[in-house]
């Protein structure tokens, strides 16, 4: 008998990963930035962000809660398919769950990586640590297949508009019509913008998208248009080197001496509330908001929004149909459209050194 998740015999969830603690600060922060021109002082800056919030990032316990939510999905759908979590930089290790995976006689699992757009830090990365991970496993390691990115799934766009609309009400009723919706994602490297995605500049592309479909169903939904914008976070690199600008900090200096009077800082460049979220906005940009007498509220990322939910399910059925040969709509917001199921050979490249990478065009062969 056919199943609906044919020929997958599990779902795993791939992910960053953060510190549980003081003492996984440092050695994670070592694995992160291993091999990149991270400056010192950034390093010890970004560790400190940590140990505010008691040397744990929630990322882990958010991924947990997604993993809780799409079991409970699954099986209210009474589709049988276990769920397993693997990080890039902690633990649980991507290596030690294929390996745990091959144990348990998975064969072929359907990968869903926690980052929703495309540049090497949200894809190629991430496909050349699955490689890593495979090669260390050896024969027997499961065959991967590394579902589409969702930033495009009208689910992840309702469910971030429910966090902008959740946040309006948390305004002063007085400026809640006239606040002003900062869409923010995490700053990468210019370069690396520019050549994100199969023929470059998916990142930026793909965020002005997702910023207009949210905004389009927050006027739907209030029956106030808004202006919007589109600025960046956590930016670090040398400084010498070029950053996507401008920077949340500095856009709301600049609104404020516009006049604007209130803002809905709305995180879509994230999944979750990770440390970006908790400092980055959380900390820092609504102090800076409070500091120029900007009202300002901070948008629920997708998290386990029930949408949000839907639409990794819906990612892993879609590709599923796909892998057994039949045609399937995608469902999406339309341009720039989904991106594709295999990664096109050279896209998102890693401009450091050339490394293989898993579920491409141009992927090695299985060990
Ligand atoms: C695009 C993007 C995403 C979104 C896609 C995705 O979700 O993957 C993302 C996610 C995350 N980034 C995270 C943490 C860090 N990122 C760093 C460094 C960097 N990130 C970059 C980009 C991205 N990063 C880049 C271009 C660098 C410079 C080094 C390099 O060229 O690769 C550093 C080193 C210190 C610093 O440089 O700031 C840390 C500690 C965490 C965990 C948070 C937590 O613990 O809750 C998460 C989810
Ligand atoms: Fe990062």
């Amino acid at each position: 008998m056919v199943s609906i998740t044919d020929p997958y015999d599990a779902l795993l969830v791939v992910s960053f990963g953060g510190p549980e603690g003081q003492d996984d600060v440092i050695p994670f922060l070592e694995n992160v930035t291993r091999g990149k021109n991270i400056p010192r002082e950034r390093l010890e800056e970004v560790g400190e962000h940590y140990r505010l919030f008691g040397g744990r990032s929630p990322i882990n316990d958010q991924n947990r809660a997604l993993i809780a939510n799409l079991e409970h999905e699954l099986a209210e759908r009474k589709i049988s398919l276990p769920v397993y979590w693997g990080n890039r930089n902690w633990d649980p290790y991507l290596a030690d769950e294929l390996a745990r995976m091959r144990d348990d006689g998975v064969e072929r699992v359907a990968a869903f990586v926690t980052s929703a757009y495309d540049s090497y830090s949200g894809c190629r990365q991430y496909r050349e640590d699955l490689w890593r991970a495979v090669r260390k496993v050896g024969p027997g390691a499961p065959r991967i297949d590394r579902l589409r990115h969702s930033f495009d799934h009208p689910g992840f766009v309702t469910a971030n508009a429910d966090g902008v609309v959740g946040a309006l009400g948390d305004l002063p009723r007085d400026v809640a019509d006239r606040a002003r919706i900062v869409y923010v994602t995490h700053s990468i490297p210019d370069a690396m913008a520019e050549t994100s995605g199969p023929t470059g500049g998916a990142y930026v592309a793909q965020h002005l998208a997702v910023a207009s479909a949210v905004s389009a169903q927050v006027q739907a939904r209030t029956g106030v248009e808004r202006p919007h914008d589109l600025v960046y976070c956590s930016r670090s690199g040398p400084p010498s080197m070029p950053w996507l600008e401008p920077d949340v900090n500095d856009h709301l200096a600049a609104l404020a001496s516009d006049g604007v009077e209130a803002v809905v800082l709305a995180p879509i460049g994230f999944l979750s509330d990770h440390m970006e979220v908790a400092y980055d906005l959380d900390t820092e940009a609504l102090a800076t908001a409070k500091e120029l007498g900007i009202a300002a509220a901070r948008a629920a990322t997708a998290g386990t929004h029930p949408d949000f939910v839907d639409t990794v399910i819906d990612l892993l059925l879609e590709r599923a149909a796909v892998e057994r040969g039949e045609s399937v709509v995608r469902a999406s917001i339309g341009a720039p459209g989904p991106a594709a199921d295999v990664a096109p050979a050279g896209c998102c490249p890693n401009l450091r050194e050339d490394l293989p990478a898993l579920c491409g065009a141009d992927s090695p062969p299985y060990p």
